[in-house]
């Protein structure tokens, strides 16, 4: 691979658990292509004990039989070892070896009773070992089934530490400029709001080429690498995908609420339950409650596609395979440029809340930014502090600068908010503007003159993030 990108505490988190003197078993999991392969390889790349073997379907004899010459390249003497597991890894923790295996749930599918015995394993034999074992795994309902929930024969036996448990998520935002670094802040933001934070998504941009050519080339053409990707991993989890792209096509277009989901989708409200829970368990949906909201009591319930590719993909392309030809070279510059701004305006939120804490460093947040809505009214910005004040705030990422009417709509729209201080009485409130292209110069008049009332444009957000 060209350039191994950030994923430092993740490395930072892993050497610990290598080092840490007793035996210690870990899970890495998380959705497919995050890089969690990449991750456990670059742990090792300097090691002399360890063993990483990358699990493939296939029979249980052929399984071990590819263990063994994987774990034979830093352990020659392991092929005397009868073909069982529990002698093989009996024989590596012994040697306090680093044990890797990369989607154990391949495993698993052939071998049932594999998580049994290294619990078994772990409970009778590592004793006094060193050694680690770390296990992989991007099917995620297995992941719970097998290890993460109560009752599963590998819980309890995952270390305890938080090193233990790592679920990779994507890369933050500071990484785009490794990708890009001839990119500004801006176009910076654009690729973030486009491509995620999955590093296989990111590796192939060209920062020699422009954004419409990145995304033409990547995207948008039909053999482009990324250009079925949403596709095929959804197709690799599930197995009737209709109804799962229509919830998803719905939810590209701007649907947020359940009831408006499945009316998009054209699907009864009340059977949607199995479908969102199944893509909320595979990472591609999350669920989210307003800020302020108890979110075991909260029904004001939301949805989005956590990923920009899936969420591109089924607002720009699922379907829409003739339009790209017709529009030829003109393409991006006429189906995709001139929406891209609104497009990309739910991650220019998302680093807006990701930017408050620094941005207001002299206050004590309680709660991590958030959205709030309460029925038509809408807050991108809203975050409670342990004081009396309440930071409220409106992110708007389109061309012009902010006029004095969203710094008006937003002072009527906090008396719809329903919060009390912790220690009683009225809030008072912190006016925050986020704006990508500037302000008009009665916002500027007016934050000179408030205390309430503070001005952020789209550099400040990007230089707290990759400070
Ligand atoms: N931190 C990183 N920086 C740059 N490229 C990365 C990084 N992590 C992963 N990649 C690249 O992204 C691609 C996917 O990574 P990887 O195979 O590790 O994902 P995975 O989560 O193991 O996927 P799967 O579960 O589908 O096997 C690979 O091409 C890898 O080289």
């Amino acid at each position: 691979m060209d350039q191994f990108v950030n994923r430092i505490e993740e490395l930072d988190r892993l050497q610990a658990l290598y080092e840490s003197g007793t035996a210690e078993l870990a899970i890495i999991y998380g959705r497919r292509q995050i890089g969690k392969s990449e991750l456990v390889r670059q742990s090792i790349a300097d090691r002399d004990d360890a063993v990483y073997y990358q699990a493939v379907q296939g029979t249980a004899t052929t399984q071990l039989r590819r263990f063994v010459e994987a774990a034979a390249s830093t352990y020659p003497d392991i092929t005397a070892v009868k073909e069982e597991w529990e002698p093989l890894v009996t024989y590596l923790t012994d040697r306090d070896a680093v044990i890797i295996i990369d989607e154990f749930p391949y495993l698993i599918e052939s071998n049932e009773g594999l998580p049994s015995v290294i619990q078994h394993l772990w409970d009778t034999a590592v004793g006094e070992s060193q050694a680690t074992l770390v296990l992989t795994g991007s099917a995620i309902g297995m992941i719970h089934t097998h290890v993460l929930d109560g009752g599963a024969p590998l819980y309890g036996r995952v270390s305890q530490t938080p090193n233990g448990r790592l679920e990779l998520t994507q890369l933050p935002f500071r990484s785009i400029q490794e990708f890009v670094p001839t990119y500004d802040p801006e176009q910076r933001v654009f690729v973030y709001g486009v491509f995620g934070g999955t590093p296989r998504y990111l590796s192939p941009l060209d920062p020699s080429q422009s954004l419409g050519e990145n995304v033409t080339r990547l995207l948008c053409d039909p053999d482009g690498p990324l250009h079925d990707e949403p596709e095929t991993v959804l197709q690799m989890e599930l197995n009737e995908v209709n109804t799962y792209f229509s919830v998803l096509e719905s939810m590209a277009s701007g649907n947020r609420s359940r009831n408006e989901i499945a009316q998009g989708a054209g699907i009864e409200s009340t059977n949607t339950s199995y479908y969102f829970d199944r893509l909320e368990t595979l990472q591609i949906i999350e669920k989210q409650h307003p800020a302020l909201a108890d979110p075991a009591r909260s029904k004001r319930t939301r949805y989005k596609i956590r990923d920009p590719v899936f969420r591109f993909y089924f607002r720009y392309l699922y379907g829409r395979g003739g339009q790209y030809e017709l529009y030829g070279e003109n393409a991006y510059a006429d189906l995709i440029e001139p929406g891209l701004p609104d497009f990309v305006s739910e991650t220019f939120e998302s680093l807006c809340h990701q930017a408050v804490p620094a941005l207001y460093a002299d206050y004590q947040l309680t709660r991590v930014p958030s959205q709030w809505w309460y029925k038509g009214q809408e807050i991108d910005v809203v975050a409670p502090t342990d004081e009396s004040t309440l930071i409220a705030g409106e992110a708007k990422f389109t061309n012009a600068p902010l006029g004095y009417d969203v710094l008006g709509d937003l002072e009527d729209d906090v008396e719809h908010i329903d919060w009390t201080p912790t220690g009683g009485g009225k809030p008072t409130y912190e006016f925050a503007l986020f704006s990508r292209s500037g302000f008009k110069r009665s916002v500027e008049e007016a934050a000179a003159e408030r205390d309430d009332l503070r001005l952020f444009d789209l550099s400040d957000i990007v230089a707290v993030l990759e400070s």
